[in-house]
């Protein structure tokens, strides 16, 4: 059976890269509204509510008002805002981590730092391997391409530009989706960063070893993460610790995600790392990813790994 999908938003950063992931199958039906329609309040209700699937491309007031122009019992919703993701009543698209999406009516895609941020740390939380009331932080670099079109032009313009740290409120609105769906005591102190290059990501969270009253190994660390990821075609669990880490101006999209456990041999103090592509794993990828789940397509249709 075709299904219909609707992405709202379609000429947003995401939205073109969900498109571009879709528009070649042969088992959905894209329903697109045209350029002078596409911030219609009307001709998105009508699009929405004749969707099987409705993938919200929004920012956050746009995602909320979607969703409330939906009047039918059958529309189901991918939100890649940040809206609802920690909100009764919906799914955490994130279904390696257990989050059971193809059977959710409402998903709500993980943010792109948190995707590397709970990959790492709620396996090991989860398996009480990490204290869940330990002060953790953690420290990541994006792609510029993570601020939407309105950094891509700020990049473009200030062509100076290298390097944006930020994320100084101690507010990030990652901060509640990676705190409660780690199981944290505390809420993660968060150091977002941007670099000059226009997709990709490393999400980091050091862990002083030393100063747990219990430390785990290494090896315990990585067989958490591989016991938990392994059947996971997206994701790998990398037992190597090499030297450098790269993102690259130009890199081009992927839907993977990479983690990483570096400790020194004493065991003293760790640093996970995760990285991916914010576009790919980070919103896009995800999106594909949970709308297979969600109407039993091949998992890994249209993804890039
Ligand atoms: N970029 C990324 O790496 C990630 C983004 N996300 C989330 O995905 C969502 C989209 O982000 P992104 O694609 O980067 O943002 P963009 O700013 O690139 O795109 C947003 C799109 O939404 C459109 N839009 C805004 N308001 C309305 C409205 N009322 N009705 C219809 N369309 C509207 C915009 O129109 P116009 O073109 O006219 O401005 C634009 O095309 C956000 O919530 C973001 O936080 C999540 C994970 C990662
Ligand atoms: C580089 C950059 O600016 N990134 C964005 C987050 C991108 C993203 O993940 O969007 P969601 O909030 O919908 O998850 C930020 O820090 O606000």
């Amino acid at each position: 059976m075709t299904a219909s999908i609707f992405i709202d938003g379609v000429a947003g950063t995401t939205g073109l890269e969900i498109r571009e992931r879709l528009e070649r199958r042969a088992d959905l039906a894209l329903v697109t509204l045209p350029e002078d329609k596409r911030k219609d309040a009307g001709a998105r209700r009508h699009a929405i509510n004749a969707a099987d699937i409705v993938i919200l491309c929004l920012p956050d007031d746009a995602a909320r008002e979607a969703v409330a122009l939906i009047d039918n019992p059958h529309t189901r919703v991918i939100d890649a805002s940040s809206a609802y993701r920690v909100a009764n009543g919906w799914t955490y698209g994130f279904p390696e981590l257990g989050f059971d999406v193809a059977g959710a009516t409402r998903v709500s895609n993980p943010g792109c730092y948190p995707t590397g941020f709970l990959a790492l740390v709620a396996p090991l939380v989860r398996a009480g391997v990490l204290p869940a009331d330990w002060p953790l932080t953690v420290n990541a670099v994006s792609g510029y391409s993570g601020g939407g079109k309105a950094l891509i032009a700020r990049f473009d313009e200030e062509q100076d530009l290298s390097f944006r740290s930020y994320g100084y409120s101690l507010a990030h609105k990652h901060v509640p989706e990676m705190q409660q769906h780690a199981g944290l005591a505390y809420p993660p102190l968060f150091a977002p960063a941007v670099a000059r290059a226009f997709r990709g990501m490393i999400v980091e969270v050091p862990v002083p070893l030393a100063a747990l009253s219990a430390p785990p190994s290494r090896a315990a660390m990585l067989d958490v993460l591989h016991a938990t990821f392994d059947a996971a075609p997206l994701i790998t669990v990398h037992d190597d610790q090499p030297d450098e880490l790269l993102m690259h101006r130009d890199a081009a999209p992927n839907d993977r995600l990479d983690l990483w456990v570096f400790a020194d041999p004493a065991g003293r103090q760790a640093r996970l790392v995760a990285m991916l592509d914010n576009l790919g794993k980070g919103a896009s990828g995800a999106a594909v990813q949970n709308l297979n789940l969600m109407i039993g397509a091949d998992p890994l249709a249209g993804l890039v790994y």
